[in-house]
């Protein structure tokens, strides 16, 4: 009898773990500057069944009924800020709450790196006013708190800004043609606090750290390295508490 019991309540476990896995699954989001490589990091990810990857919501940005707010953003930064980062928050929340059937989910940045990285550089920039990063910052409080946004795992593709820049130059994408190599240094300085030196914000997860700087020809090595902390292949533990 005692056993039958046992196999039951062993059946329970697998079952509850397995529906909490489809509810929460193991999410990683891929941070780094600027033609750091995480577009080309997904792709390497792509081939995996039991990964869904996001691709940040660029198009989305690019056409906001018929606005492309990235160009205006790039464009007049003063006037465009506060509307480019309210949509970037809001397609970045939705990437956060889409439901998928795999146990790992892949994004491109997320609603931190927003936050903590561009809305940051934008305040200290003087391109959004205090009043406007307050707003900001409450939707972001609101919806981090009251919304699954957690976090499993941080990759940090780590580049230096000359080499993120040149591949900027190299890929050539018409709304960044007018980025100064001063805007990337600073962002990777951003980062560095954030997600190195931890005195910027919070760090919501545990950080890897590859080095984004070998060329394409060499990195396949470095994704392959951590690819079973990236598959969560080690089983985590159960997820780290909410935020
Ligand atoms: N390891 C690499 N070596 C050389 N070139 C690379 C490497 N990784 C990416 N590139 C090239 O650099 C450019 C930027 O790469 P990618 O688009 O993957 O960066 P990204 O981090 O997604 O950029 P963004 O933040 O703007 O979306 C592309 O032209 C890509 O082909
Ligand atoms: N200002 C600003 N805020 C963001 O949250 C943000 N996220 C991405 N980007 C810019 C970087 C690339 O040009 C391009 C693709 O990553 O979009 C952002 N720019």
């Amino acid at each position: 009898m005692k056993s039958v019991k046992n196999l039951i309540t062993k059946m329970a476990n697998t079952l509850a773990s397995s529906k909490s896995e489809l509810c929460h699954p193991f999410t990683v989001a891929v941070e780094g500057n600027v033609g750091s490589g995480k577009t080309t990091f997904l792709n390497h990810f792509n081939k995996y069944e039991n990964v869904a990857v996001f691709a940040e919501p660029i198009e989305l940005w690019r056409d906001c009924d018929g606005y492309n707010l990235l160009d205006l953003m790039y464009k007049d930064p003063k006037k465009y800020s506060f509307t480019f980062q309210s949509y970037v928050q809001l397609t970045m929340l939705r990437q956060h709450q889409k439901k998928i059937q795999q146990p790992v989910k892949l994004m491109e940045r997320s609603i931190y790196s927003a936050r903590y990285c561009f809305v940051e550089k934008m305040s200290r920039d003087g391109l959004m006013a205090p009043p406007a990063v307050a707003v900001i910052d409450q939707w972001f409080q609101y919806v981090t708190k009251s919304q699954d946004t957690n976090l499993d795992l941080i990759v940090y593709l780590r580049t230096s800004p000359e080499v993120a820049y040149e591949r900027i130059l190299k890929r050539n994408r018409s709304e960044e043609r007018t980025v100064p190599f001063e805007y990337i240094k600073a962002l990777h300085e951003i980062h560095e606090d954030w997600l190195m030196k931890k005195t910027l914000h919070k760090c919501n997860a545990p950080v890897i750290v590859l080095n984004a700087n070998l060329d394409k020809s060499v990195i396949e090595e470095e994704y392959q390295k951590y690819e079973p902390h990236i598959l969560n292949l080690n089983k985590s533990p159960l997820r780290a508490k909410s935020y």
